[in-house]
């Protein structure tokens, strides 16, 4: 295993940037000057322990809260408050409206937002009521649902609006462990297929290795960056490998053992001045 600089970019406009961001709720400063770039097609993890700031910066990107200080745009954009182009999907499955069915659930967003008629919104709402395998399951109320089922009703609602982030808190974490897993591969197939941009929130570090391409390290109170690393050579097939195990060691020993150096990384190191760690155990393939 190494230790390596990953230099952004390479010239690509990061999809969303969040620069400098410090969130506070009162005298409570939640998050303090953390940064970071997500790209298209990236399965960005936030991870961290409890009171690191993960929900609260998902809710920033989100535009529920604004940053006290620093800023977060979405293809240059500043976000100042919800819209379509960042798509929800939290933990809690009361996020459902219960009086509605699994096809009202998933057309809601479509038709409140008015980006197509009633009649596409159907095909539409249906199409991705198929994709996350409850095709038959259209009229269904989300009482009659199993947990994992209202994730999949939430999971195609958010994607049926065609978000330019997909943002998921903690998603899977009160699920049991067959269906966590189970639905951490349905997460990997549709990604593999569409490739669209994920945000997601998470205090488990195998959740976070097998979701994620990176993954930004917080700690807590406030939240602030402690590292950042790749991780897009891990999936589930992977999980119980003995570089998969040390490579969850390592982020523990990151996250509530060893210091951090701060690290200088080039032109970028203003922005970029945190450790980055390379899970993989690569050879001379360091840029
Ligand atoms: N609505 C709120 N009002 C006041 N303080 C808040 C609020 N939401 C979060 N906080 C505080 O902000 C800090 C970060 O909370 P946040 O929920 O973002 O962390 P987290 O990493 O997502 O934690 P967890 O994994 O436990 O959900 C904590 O100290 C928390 O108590």
């Amino acid at each position: 295993m190494t230790l390596q600089i990953v230099r952004p970019g390479n010239g690509v406009a990061p999809l969303l940037r969040a620069e400098n961001v410090s969130l506070e709720y009162g005298s409570t400063r939640a998050t303090h000057d953390v940064s970071f770039d997500v790209y298209r097609g990236d399965r960005f993890v936030l991870l961290g322990p409890s009171g690191c700031g993960k929900s609260s910066l998902l809710k920033a990107v989100a535009g529920f809260v604004q940053p006290q200080a620093g800023s977060i745009r979405i293809n240059g954009e500043s976000v100042r408050g919800p819209g379509p182009d960042r798509m929800v999907v939290f933990q809690e499955f009361d996020q459902l409206p219960p009086w509605k069915s699994v096809l009202e659930n998933v057309m809601f967003p479509l038709l409140m937002t008015k980006q197509v008629s009633r009649h596409a919104a159907v095909e539409r709402a249906m199409h991705w009521i198929v994709k996350v395998g409850l095709g038959g399951f259209e009229h269904a109320h989300p009482h009659t649902l199993s947990g994992g089922m209202k994730q999949r009703v939430a999971i195609a609602r958010a994607l049926a609006m065609q978000p330019q982030v997909l943002l998921m808190d903690e998603p899977f974490a009160a699920l049991d462990a067959l269906t966590r897993r189970k639905m951490q591969e349905e997460l990997g197939r549709l990604w593999e297929e569409l490739r669209f941009t994920l945000l997601f929130v998470t205090h488990s570090i195998e959740e976070a290795l097998v979701v994620g391409n990176r993954i930004l390290l917080l700690s807590p109170h406030p939240g602030q960056v402690r590292a950042e690393l790749n991780s897009h050579q891990f999936d589930l097939v992977s999980a119980g490998s003995a570089e998969f195990q040390a490579a969850t060691q390592r982020i523990h020993g990151l996250l509530f053992g060893e210091p951090v150096a701060p690290t200088q990384a080039g032109a970028h190191a203003e922005r970029v001045e945190r450790r980055i760690m390379d899970t993989r155990v690569r050879g001379n393939d360091t840029p």
